[in-house]
């Protein structure tokens, strides 16, 4: 994929360089963040003077250490760049065009970071520099839980599970977060170099959109962008940024798109072991022609809400148009995701409780004996009389049941067909007494919740009674069992 084919050195002699310095992040008058200029000794000696232990990895501009500062209450990142060389010498050719226009990437970082801060990036906490040589050193939030590379496609030799759909989908929602806010800046940031090995894991092991060596601030008609040839990773790169002026937000959106196809399937976004190659090349038929599910990592159950594993697939064939106008706003995506999210998690929470749902399913409008339940209902009172306030769940159909009390009274209870949640009981009036019902009433949870409550009475008429759920905080241990073993069927 040969997509670079801009000249670096004539666009570096045009560019405007936004008068970028370093000193002017530590000038205590620039309020934008509190930005640090460290000193070279505090960071030698921080990362043990760059040693093997504290290496966490090295990228296409230099290696990665994790330094321990202030007396241990700060932890961070550390990036320390390789010695600045003509673009044309860079050893990373292949795989990325050294092509900023200003000053180095590492300049480049630390200028676009110190202007865009998000919980959704790996923040730029200072900066320093090698007094020998004057290369940059970049100081990051330390990112403990390795990247998301790591996490898909592992090192091959350990046997984690793979991560579950549902997981998968909130990655790419933190994800396209962060690159919405990138877009939303004013000017705009364009990352540029969207991939799995830029998003990293937090403490809380919330993904983090980091290295930003690549990234322009700045319109698309500014001079900088305007001066800046092409530049990205091979497999994730626009085929329809060729030339400086091509440049758009919708580039990121199709590396983005290509993420979400790694995220999704569990593929490399070039991966020479398959056939095609390309990610893109091997999802996009299966897509067009309605093969869905085929794209997502056939070691992980997909949703059985077959719209929400439609609308991922849609969603990343979207952001891979060749097109660039015809791709979405990351706007657009973030909503989209979110929207599939939630369908799935319903699935996911649904399928959790399963035991509770096969219990309801039982129950359904069969003749049930409750033999002695009449005895434990009459030993338990009503305790929050009037004030008590049902919980809904929202579109829950009832579903009337019929019980036999002691073998011979045959009601009716309505019960929810939504997944054991005695919450989503058909509610009704609550004066019991005036409606000559039994004044029954049973401690029981049915909820999604571990929350318990108990169930009453509330309508005795046409020979049948109808039992609400009222919540109960205090009553923390569960009587469910007992209940619903009580229903058995005749
Ligand atoms: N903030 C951080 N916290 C913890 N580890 C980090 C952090 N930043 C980078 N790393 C580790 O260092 C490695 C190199 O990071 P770097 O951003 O320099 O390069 P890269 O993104 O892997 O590759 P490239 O520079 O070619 O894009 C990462 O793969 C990651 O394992």
């Amino acid at each position: 994929m040969g997509y670079l084919s801009c000249n670096a050195e004539s666009a570096v002699s045009t560019c405007d360089s936004y008068n970028f310095s370093t000193k002017s992040l530590s000038n205590p008058s620039n309020k934008l963040f509190k930005i640090r200029n460290f000193c070279f000794a505090d960071l030698e000696s921080a990362t043990k003077g760059f040693s093997h232990t504290n290496f966490l990895g090295k990228g296409s501009h230099g290696s990665v250490y994790k330094a321990v500062l202030d007396g241990g209450v700060l932890i961070v990142a550390v990036k320390r760049t390789t010695a600045h060389r003509s673009p044309e010498r860079s050893n990373g050719g292949l795989q990325r065009a050294m092509s900023i226009a200003i000053g180095t990437p590492a300049e480049n970082e630390i200028e676009t970071l110190s202007r865009v801060r998000s919980p959704r990036l790996v923040n730029l906490l200072g900066f320093g520099s090698d007094p020998a040589d004057g290369r940059k050193l970049i100081v990051v939030e330390y990112m403990p839980n390795g990247s998301l590379y790591d996490l898909l496609h592992g090192n091959g030799n350990d046997n984690r599970r793979p991560l579950g759909l549902a997981r998968r989908v909130k990655i790419a929602i933190q994800v396209a977060k962060a690159v919405h806010h990138l877009h939303s800046c004013n000017p705009p940031v364009i990352h540029r170099d969207i991939k799995s090995s830029n998003v990293l894991f937090d403490g809380k092991w919330n993904a983090r959109l980091g290295d930003f060596g690549l990234a322009l601030r700045g319109h698309v008609e500014d001079v900088k962008v305007q001066c800046t040839p092409p530049a990205g990773t091979l497999g994730y790169l626009d085929p329809c940024y060729l030339a400086p002026s091509d440049l758009s937000a919708k580039s990121d959106v199709f590396s983005f798109g290509i993420l979400l196809l790694e995220i999704f399937s569990g593929r490399n976004a070039i991966d020479l072991k398959h056939s095609p190659p390309s990610v893109i090349d091997w999802a996009a038929p299966l897509i067009r022609s309605g093969e869905y599910g085929e794209i997502f990592d056939p070691n992980i159950e997909t949703s059985s809400d077959q719209s929400a594993v439609r609308m991922l697939a849609v969603l990343a064939a979207r952001c891979v148009k060749s097109t660039a106008k015809k791709r979405p706003e990351m706007a657009e995506v973030v909503q989209c995701l979110t929207a599939a999210s939630k369908r799935i998690t319903s699935e996911v929470w649904n399928s959790s409780f399963g035991r509770v749902r096969r219990r309801v399913r039982v129950a359904s409008p069969a003749l049930i004996q409750y033999e002695p339940l009449v005895e434990k209902i009459d030993t338990v009172k009503a305790s929050r009389g009037s004030s008590r306030r049902m919980r809904k769940v929202s579109g829950a159909a009832s579903v009337p049941l019929k019980y036999k009390s002691n073998g011979t009274d045959v009601i009716n209870v309505g019960r929810s067909k939504s997944i054991g949640s005695v919450d989503d009981i058909e509610s009704g009036p609550s004066d019991q007494g005036k409606r000559g019902g039994t004044g029954l009433s049973v401690k029981g949870m049915m909820s999604r919740s571990k929350s318990t409550g108990e169930l009453r009475e509330i309508d005795g008429r046409n020979g049948g009674i109808m039992l609400e759920m009222i919540r109960n905080p205090n009553v923390r241990e569960l009587e469910s069992s007992k209940l619903l073993v009580k229903f058995s069927l005749v």
